[in-house]
């Protein structure tokens, strides 16, 4: 079964909102989203899901609005509550929303406040999230976890992550773009940014942390299609537009491909049979890919045998140096031929007499299995039953 796999086109950076915004466009159930978050023991604030456009495009925007009054309360240095990690977890543990979305929510907030840690040199339990900050943070980030979650996501590949320059304000005071807390995420979980000339904070903590978070895989495979795309608008206006693109892909597997292999032959009519086998054992040892002889009638109607060996070009050197330590021939023949390789694998079959490895082949939709020889052979030594009592026996349990 293919892994469903989600794509973060991080072209414009990523923040919280962009990446709820763009999970709830690829069709991530706003209902289920808005119930777990109303589990939370967070108030305050409400949810605005809509569509925006930015630069001409059509995107989800997804805004957290908190009440004027509560605006107003945490505006008021007098009333300012702090939330630490502790607090921040016991709120989602404590939310109705699935075991995974909790690990992931907490997850993300763990870089967090790793990074603020490191930023201002205190300890990670005295990172405090400020009031109005966390309501923000805490719905965006469980939100997206919700998000994840719901989409069944199992893989996550982040792009190259564009940053602008600069200086952004924040309640610390004017500080450097990229800022102090996403340049510890970038380097702490080797993500990849692209500083561009761009004025003002692309990537915002939060984002940062999230496709931290989140990412399982470098790169994209060699060849995919896109099943699906979600656009989430970000709230800065760039001269490029501010949306993130999310794409779920499936990886395009290539059935058969295209190959080619070394084949070296010499005619042999003056060896001995013991000879001949010995040779055989020796190439296969040490890289021939297949060794075959075949009955031939040479000159002087000598009967004999032509030996053929399929090696990578790596190996010619010493498939020849083999044939003529260890044969009477003193001539090989070589050419590089194409071939057609099927796509094929192992896997592991339990059956009543224990594992076998099963090597499935595929071909236009189908598979075809191939229980391997030596563990089919070690089962009918270990039980005395036929070889093809075993082997139809497995490809039974396959059937
Ligand atoms: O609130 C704090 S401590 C804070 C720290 C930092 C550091 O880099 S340290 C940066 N900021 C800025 O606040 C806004 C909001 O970020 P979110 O991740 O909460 O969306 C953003 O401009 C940050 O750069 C805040
Ligand atoms: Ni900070």
């Amino acid at each position: 079964m293919h892994k469903k796999t989600l794509y973060l086109e991080c072209f414009s950076g990523i923040s919280g909102d962009m990446t709820v915004g763009a999970l709830l466009d690829l069709g991530a159930d706003e209902n289920l989203l808005r119930q777990g978050l109303d589990s939370l023991k967070v108030h305050g604030y409400d949810i605005k899901i809509g569509r925006t456009q930015k630069c001409g495009i059509d995107a989800c925007d997804f805004d957290v609005v908190l009440h004027e009054d509560d605006k107003h309360t945490y505006d008021n240095v007098h009333h300012h509550e702090h939330r630490n990690l502790y607090d921040i977890c016991k709120i989602i543990d404590e939310g109705q929303i699935s075991d995974r979305a909790k690990d992931i929510a907490k997850k993300i907030f763990n870089i967090v406040a790793k990074a603020e840690s490191k930023a201002h040199g205190v300890d990670i339990e005295k990172v405090h999230f400020h009031e109005v900050g966390a309501i923000d943070s805490i719905v965006d980030i469980v939100a997206v976890a919700i998000c994840i979650d719901n989409l069944d996501i199992d893989e996550v590949v982040v792009s190259k992550i564009y940053e602008g320059t600069g200086h952004v304000k924040c309640q610390h005071g004017t500080i450097p773009v990229p800022v102090p807390a996403v340049t510890n995420i970038v380097i702490d979980n080797a993500l990849s940014i692209k500083i561009t000339d761009n004025s003002g904070e692309m990537i915002t903590p939060t984002g940062a942390a999230i496709a931290a978070a989140l990412k399982t895989k470098e790169g994209l495979p060699e060849d995919c299609k896109i099943i699906k795309i979600g656009l989430g608008a970000g709230k800065k206006d760039f001269e490029k537009a501010n949306i993130l693109r999310a794409f779920i892909i499936e990886e395009v597997s290539k059935e058969a491909s295209e190959d080619h292999i070394w084949v070296l032959e010499t005619n042999l009519d003056d060896c001995s049979g013991e000879n001949l086998g010995f040779v055989v054992e020796k190439l296969m040892g040490s890289g021939g890919k297949d060794v075959f002889y075949t009955p031939i009638f040479m000159k002087k109607n000598r009967p004999g045998y032509k030996l053929t060996v399929l090696c990578e070009e790596e190996n010619i050197k010493s498939m020849e140096s083999i044939i003529f330590k260890n044969t009477t021939s003193i001539g090989i023949r070589r050419y590089r031929t194409d071939r057609t390789i099927l796509k094929r694998e192992i896997i592991n079959i339990d059956s009543e007499y224990g594992q076998v490895r099963v090597k499935v082949c595929f071909f236009e939709g189908d598979k075809y299995y191939y229980p391997e020889y030596e563990d089919v052979k070690s089962i009918c030594d270990k039980t005395g039953f036929s070889f093809k009592t075993v082997y139809d026996r497995v490809k039974l349990i396959l059937s």
